[in-house]
């Protein structure tokens, strides 16, 4: 007996009609900027306008829940309601306790936040151990190991948007 839903689990969503926000943290800026170009990518794969993709930055990772909350209300507030969000961080491990504090306190802050606001909002923050690690996830380490994580941030945007939006 097949399960209902499996079939979609590689189904492509439309997202022409879909407005999409990417707040991304200015630390380790070669990386965020590869995983935010491979949002984007996907995003416009799927359809998505590229005036209809809103940016917008902040200080740091530790930044983003808060200022992904005001984000969204501000667009809200000026009648542009956006479809979903992806914050994007990277926070790669010091010789501090630094990284523990930050990943954990902002992961939950994030996770918090699609209920908050009523409006998806995708994990798009790597917490890696080396430089490597992000650059792999970036899809931009020397042996191109891995793909670029933003790809799977856009996508999931896109049909957490369709599948669960307004
Ligand atoms: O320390 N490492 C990192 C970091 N620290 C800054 C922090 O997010 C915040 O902006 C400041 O503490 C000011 O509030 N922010 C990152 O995105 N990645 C890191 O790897």
């Amino acid at each position: 007996m097949a399960v209902k839903g499996l079939g979609q689990l590689d189904q492509v969503y439309d997202g022409s009609n879909l407005r999409i926000g990417i707040v991304y943290a200015r630390w380790n800026r070669t990386i965020i900027d590869a995983l935010v170009e491979g949002a984007i990518k996907r995003l416009q794969s799927l359809g998505v306008k590229e005036e209809n993709i809103i940016l917008e930055s902040v200080p740091g990772s530790f930044e983003l829940p808060w200022g992904v909350e005001r984000f969204v209300q501000k667009e809200f507030e000026k009648g542009h309601r956006l479809d979903a969000v992806i914050p994007i961080g990277v926070l790669i491990k010091g010789s501090t306790m630094h990284f523990e504090y930050i990943s954990d306190s902002t992961t939950n802050a994030i996770m918090s936040l699609s209920s908050k606001l009523n409006t998806p909002v995708i994990f798009g923050l790597l917490t890696c151990l080396t430089e490597e690690q992000a650059l792999a996830r970036a899809g931009i380490d020397e042996g191109k190991t891995m793909h670029n994580h933003g790809e799977d941030w856009g996508a999931a945007a896109v049909e957490m948007a369709v599948k669960f939006g307004y």
